[in-house]
């Protein structure tokens, strides 16, 4: 059963969604299922995506996201459930009468026509043409960063701007509903961060309501405000993506939100316990169950309580991360700083970051 970490009173859990009916705001995907044969690539999936936010599909490769997406947009029939738009049961309407914006991977422009051609293209399915069009070509051409790129053709642009003129092509006929499948994952690292950024401001500046395909936890984070984790046709958790972050309902929701090491709470806290003395009690987490750690959990630092041995060392850019063997606990991961002076086989003293361990609930 998927959970929804949403604080009280936001209505927004899947279960409150079937209480409250078709009057929910926002789009509404309620207990979905799409199959390809025995397949069922999406498997009873419930979610809503309130107005004016933006919520992160996050999951690893083959688990549905794109399925899902497809369905929303009608270009996948449904083998069972509904799909709302403020309370407007979709099945039927066609993919063009859905109000939705796509923008795929690879934007695809249309290579006959101009940039203003290509983001004019919705506003003159929707009758707005030559010079009534123009203001709203230019607001957009604006918003994307690419002002004056008006009457550039497509082949002379990078593959980011190509982006961002598929994103305002997306966008110019206000969607109701914006649908991304990953849509920067063509993109070269540095350029994917700088319009990730781009792109949460843009959504936040014209108040869209999108669903953001992506399998990489560092997007979602940039992007979305509410978080959707995905596995086996199922959403595990979803909510307001701190909540998500702060109380994972399992390892696997927990390994997506930054905690990617799972230890038994005994143990650690055990072996931690000289570190944790400054700890208000209340503060700490409780035993007998498990935990899951940030890397950066356990930090090195020469005058830390922790004795532990370090295994091995890899080192990157801007810190290095150690597995260490650490006495009642096994290998763990922790940070060090660039450059650190620890070896594999030598000794490494360690400090506890509280706020980098969360507490799983129990099965
Ligand atoms: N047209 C199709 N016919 C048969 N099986 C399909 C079809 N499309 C998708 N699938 C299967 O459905 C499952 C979900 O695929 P989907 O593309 O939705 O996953 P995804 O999470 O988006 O993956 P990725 O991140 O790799 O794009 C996979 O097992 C895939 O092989």
């Amino acid at each position: 059963m998927a959970s929804d970490t949403s604080g009280p009173g936001t209505a927004t859990g899947p279960d409150r969604l079937r209480s409250t009916g078709s009057s929910v705001s926002g789009l509404v995907v309620d207990a979905v299922s799409v199959r390809f044969g025995d397949v069922a690539a999406v498997d009873g999936v419930d979610l809503h995506v309130p107005p004016g936010t933006v919520t992160a599909l996050l999951g690893p490769s083959g688990c549905g996201k794109s399925t899902l997406l497809r369905a929303v947009a009608g270009l996948e029939p449904l083998a069972s459930g509904s799909i709302r738009w403020n309370g407007q049961d979709l099945a039927g309407i066609p993919v063009h009468r859905r109000g939705t914006g796509l923008l795929f991977q690879d934007g695809v422009l249309f290579p006959h026509r101009t940039v203003a051609g290509n983001i004019g293209y919705g506003l003159a399915r929707q009758g707005v043409r030559g010079r009534a069009a123009a203001p709203r070509i230019a607001e957009l051409l604006d918003l994307v960063g690419l002002p004056g790129f008006a009457d550039r053709t497509v082949q002379t642009l990078s593959g980011g701007q190509a982006q961002r003129v598929a994103l305002a092509r997306a966008l110019a006929p206000r969607p109701a509903v914006l649908l991304l499948d990953e849509p920067l994952a063509a993109l070269d690292r540095e350029l994917r961060e700088r319009l990730a950024g781009d792109l949460r401001t843009v959504l936040a500046a014209t108040g869209t309501t999108a669903l953001f395909v992506t399998h990489d936890p560092h997007e979602a984070f940039t992007v979305a405000d509410r978080l959707a984790v995905m596995d086996a046709g199922r959403i595990r958790q979803s909510g307001e993506l701190q909540d998500v972050r702060r109380h994972p309902v399992d390892g696997f929701v927990a390994g997506f939100v930054g905690y990617p090491q799972v230890v038994d709470a005994d143990g650690f806290l055990t072996a931690t316990a000289p570190a944790w003395r400054s700890v208000p009690a209340a503060d700490r987490p409780a035993a007998g169950g498990r935990l899951a750690l940030q890397i950066g959990a356990l930090t090195e630092d020469p005058a830390g309580p922790l004795a532990a041995r370090c295994l091995a060392v890899r080192p990157g850019p801007d810190s290095t991360v150690l597995s260490v063997e650490l006495p009642g606990v096994g290998p763990v991961l922790a940070a060090a700083s660039a450059g650190t002076a620890v070896r594999p086989g030598g000794p490494v003293r360690l400090r506890l970051r509280p706020d980098g361990v969360v507490a799983l609930p129990r099965d």
